[in-house]
This record gives structure tokens, sequence and C-alpha cells, in this order.
């Protein structure tokens, strides 16, 4: 029976998950590295705005105050932070816990390393957030949803109560497939969220560039290429539409047909900046490597062509390297490839 939950890395997305944890009365702990902001998390509450206006008080702590085990961490820590959150949450974790991880890319290769595979939940989250500052995160998406599944693809008890814990915040979808969930937010990040990094811009910015565009169809077939290759059955995804039809590379009137597909599906989604693109705006390490790091990798391993995702590592570690800025003169980089 889970009873102590704690929100591993509560920025963005835990800041949120944590509030209405809190105001579902769950026992529950949101734990943050940044001591300024469980400092206003423990003094004001966590205020979320945008999509909801809301002030839930929050019990908050950094890593160091951990006590005790829990029952289940909900792990929101960006994947370049795995080397030192791990081995945290590992430390107040028994046999029956669990670590259910939020983050982009395929990041249950980490944690079921970790703590094995009966240990390891993943939840692909369907909504996006925007850290604003101490004790306050906005809410980015009218709509929301968790994708939810475990590695091995039984539908556990356990996996039952974390789904019903997670309904506290909105609709979760199980399925005995959890990489066909993982895939479908993957090739949304390789896409978009590679894209907005690129360029430093928003989801927007590329719709209505016809190149941007053009690359973004092209990124999602090679993820979509890449996925089959890996024996990957795609699950839909409540950002990305219908893949098949949108993602679609062949002659110019396929290719147009795909642009068109994307701008009329994507157009709810034209406010939104990436979390890399934010990462990389406040000058930090963004999680390029674990997104469409991975998408290329995958793509070696299945012998399978990923020249777009490739140059998409490459034009955002130069901006992370300072060789040079997100902006759409990185469109440069590309030429030839698309
Ligand atoms: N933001 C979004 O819209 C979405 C994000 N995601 C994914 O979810 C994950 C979390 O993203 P997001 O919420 O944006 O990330 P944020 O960076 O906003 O929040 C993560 C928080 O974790 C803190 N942290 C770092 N190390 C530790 C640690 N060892 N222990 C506890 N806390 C720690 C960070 O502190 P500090 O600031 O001091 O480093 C930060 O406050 C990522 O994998 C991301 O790709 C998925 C869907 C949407
Ligand atoms: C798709 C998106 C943009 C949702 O906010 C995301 O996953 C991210 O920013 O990392």
């Amino acid at each position: 029976m889970i009873q102590r939950i704690a929100v591993m890395g509560a920025g963005s997305l835990g800041t949120i998950l944590g509030a209405y944890l809190s105001k579902a009365g769950r026992d529950v702990v949101l734990i943050d590295a940044y001591q300024a902001h469980v400092d206003a998390l423990n003094q004001n509450g966590a205020h979320i705005t945008g999509a909801v206006e809301m002030t839930v008080p929050v019990k908050a702590i950094t890593p160091e105050q951990m006590e005790g085990q829990y029952d289940l961490f909900f792990y929101l820590a960006k994947q370049t932070y795995n080397d030192v959150a791990i081995p945290q949450m590992m430390a107040h974790m028994g046999e029956g816990s669990v670590i259910c991880t939020g983050q982009n890319g395929l990041p249950e290769r980490a944690v079921s390393k970790a703590v094995g595979v009966h240990r390891t939940l993943g939840s692909p989250v369907g909504w996006g957030a925007t850290f604003m500052g101490p004790g306050c995160s906005a809410l980015t998406s009218t709509s929301q949803a968790f994708y939810l599944g475990t590695l091995d693809g039984q539908i556990t008890e356990k996996l039952l109560e974390v789904k019903s814990i997670l309904e506290d915040m909105c609709p979760v979808h199980v399925s005995e497939n959890l990489m066909g969930y993982r895939w479908t937010k993957l090739l949304v990040n390789c896409t978009f969220s590679g894209l907005s990094a690129s360029f430093g811009c928003t989801f927007g910015d590329v719709l209505d560039d016809p190149r941007a565009v053009r690359l973004a169809v092209k990124l999602g077939a090679e993820c979509i290429a890449v996925a089959k290759g890996c024996g990957v059955r795609m699950e839909p995804h409540s950002l990305a539409g219908d893949l098949d039809q949108v993602f679609v590379w062949g002659d110019e009137d396929t290719i147009a047909g795909s642009v068109a597909a994307v701008r009329k599906g994507w157009e709810p989604h034209r406010k939104l900046v990436a979390s890399m693109a934010q990462d990389l705006a406040h000058g930090r390490k963004c999680e390029i490597d674990a997104i469409n790091g991975v998408a290329s990798e995958s793509g070696v391993d299945a012998h399978v062509p990923t020249p777009i995702n490739d140059m998409v590592v490459h034009v955002v570690k130069g901006i992370q390297d300072g060789k040079w800025k997100g902006s759409f003169d990185n469109l440069k980089f590309f030429e030839g490839l698309y």
C-alpha cells in the first residue's frame, strides 16, 4: 500500500503535480535542490498559474533532508541530474518502493538499471509547465494527461495504485505498451522540442517557418522509422496527433500534405517553448543526449539513418558550448539534408 509519496525534482512539473497531490490530501513531500524554492513553497505554498490559478499549502525539503523510506517517488528532475538524484532516492527506498519517472526521453533505462525493472514505472507526461521562480510554476497546457506503464508490460496492483494517485491531477492512460507511449512522446520532443531548442523559439515559430516545419516532418518520419526498426508499436499521445497522417516523408505532394497536417494538429501548442530551449536560455546543460541523442543511438542499433536528429544534437550542443546562439540562422546546418 502506497502511503509516503515524494516528488523528486519539484521544478516546473513537480511543483504542479505536488500541489495537486497535496490538495487531494495525500502524504506527499516535494523534494528540490533549489533552497530558495523550497523555502518559498513552505512559507507561501505552491502557487500555480497559467491554465489554472491556485495556491496550495505543501511540504517541501531538500534532498539532504529526506528521512526514512518513501513508498513512491515521482521522479521529475532532468535526466542530466540522474547520477546524483537516483542514488539519493535509492537511499530511501525499501524493497516495495517504486520510482515512477515522468522524465522525457527513454528514462526507464537508467532508473531500472539502478533499482530493477520491478521497482520502475514510466509515466510519459502529456502536459507542459514552465518554472516561474521560487514557489511558482505555470501550467502551459489547457488539457492534461499522464500515460503509465511498466517495462515488462505487466499491469500490477502497484501500477493501478499509482494510476489512482495521478488521477488526483488528470486522466491517466494505462497500457501494456509503455514503449509505444515513450516513442510517441520522444517524437514530440525530437521534432518540436529539438527545433525549439535549435532555433531558440516557440513551437508556433517552427510552424510558421516553411523550412523549419518541413524539418519537423522529416524528424518525425525518422523517429517513426527508428521506432519501427526497434520493434516498437507507437501509441497515440495527446500532443502528437495521428502520426501516420502527419509525419510522412515522400514526394513534394506528400510532404506538402504532411506540413499542412502538422500545422493544423500542432496549432493548439504554438505557445510552447521546449524545456530544452528554456535550459539553454538560462545557460544550463539540456537533455539533448536523452532526447534527439537517444533517437540517433537507437537508429544506429536499428540500422536506420537519422541525419536530421544527428544534426539537431550537433546544433544544440554547439549552443550549449557557447559556439553559436539559438536562432533561425542555424537552419544553415540542415541545408541539403531535407
Ligand atoms: N517542463 C515541461 O513542460 C516538461 C518536462 N518534461 C520532463 O520532465 C522532467 C522534469 O522537467 P522540468 O519539470 O521541466 O524540470 P525543472 O528543471 O523545471 O525541474 C526539475 C527540478 O529538479 C531539481 N533538482 C535537480 N537535481 C535534483 C536532485 N538531486 N534532487 C532534487 N531535485 C533536484 C532542479 O533544481 P535546480 O533548478 O536547482 O537544478 C529543478 O528545480 C525532464 O525530464 C523533462 O524533460 C516532460 C514533459 C513536459
Ligand atoms: C512537449 C513539451 C514541450 C511539453 O511542455 C515538453 O515535453 C518539454 O518541454 O520538454
